[in-house]
């Protein structure tokens, strides 16, 4: 990874297991402060535990892992958790109106969340203000995922986690929310940690890539790596051929 730039997060040597099985093995290397870099793997190689260490919801059994600087283990929970926002696939929603839901980040902290606040991050991500009475429930994939993205706009996070929010999406809702991060990127100078199977989204998208297969970091580098990997795992990776 460059060295031009300030790490937004740095991982330095992290080894993480569940139930003494190696789950994350010498994890070294930084995610640049206001860039995108995606994170890509064949499955069950580790990018979503890591990603969960990056806001506190798992724990390294050893190693380092440092935000802006300074230790995790420094960080009050409620202040890693602003600082540090998350996104899944499945854009968890708690039953009732879109705006019960964007209230809830401000709810957790004994706070209130205006209308007009509500209405403005809704416009943030693409919705008009009659969405904020509307049911939860009633919303569709594309729908949810921004307001599930508003909701993380919330708390005004330095770092957003995305955790494959657009690969149950239809192409087009699919290019809206993949604008629609670069737009929150480039307007809030956010990093941008984003986990996706999509190849093609992480050369067009990402600025930069951490390659992970079997728990390791093998690649790091601009995206465009992954048209010429270096590493002849990687190289079977790209090519959709089993590891
Ligand atoms: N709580 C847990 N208990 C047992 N095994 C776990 C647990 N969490 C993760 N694992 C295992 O750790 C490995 C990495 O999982 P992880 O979800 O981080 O991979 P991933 O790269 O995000 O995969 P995918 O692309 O399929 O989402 C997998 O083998 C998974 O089964």
């Amino acid at each position: 990874m460059s060295v031009d730039y300030k790490p937004a997060v740095h991982f330095r040597d992290v080894y993480y297991s569940v139930d003494n099985r190696p789950i994350l093995k010498e994890i070294t290397g930084s995610f640049p402060e206001g860039k995108i870099t995606t994170l890509v793997g064949p499955s069950g190689a580790g990018k979503t535990t890591l990603l969960k260490l990056c806001n506190g919801l798992l724990s390294p059994d050893s190693g380092g892992i440092f935000i802006n600087d300074q230790s995790i283990d420094g960080y009050e929970p409620v202040q890693l958790r602003r600082n540090v926002g998350m996104a899944l696939q499945s854009a968890p929603m708690i039953s009732g109106s879109v705006f019960k839901n964007l209230a809830l980040p401000m709810e957790l902290r004994g706070k209130q969340l205006a209308v007009d606040e509500a209405r403005d991050l809704l416009t943030q991500v693409g919705l008009d203000a009659t969405f904020l009475q509307r049911n939860s429930k009633d919303l569709s994939g594309g729908q949810r995922q921004k307001v599930s993205i508003a909701r993380t706009l919330v708390n005004r996070p330095r770092i957003i986690l995305l955790d494959e929010i657009t690969s149950s999406l239809d192409p087009a809702s699919q290019k809206e929310i993949e604008a629609l991060i670069v737009k929150i990127n480039q307007k809030f100078g956010t990093t941008i940690i984003w986990i996706t199977h999509n190849l093609e989204q992480a050369l067009t998208i990402g600025e930069y890539t951490w390659v992970m297969i079997n728990g390791k970091v093998i690649e790091t580098g601009e995206s465009s790596l992954l048209n010429a990997p270096a590493n002849e795992k990687v190289r079977r990776f790209v090519k959709g051929e089993s590891q």
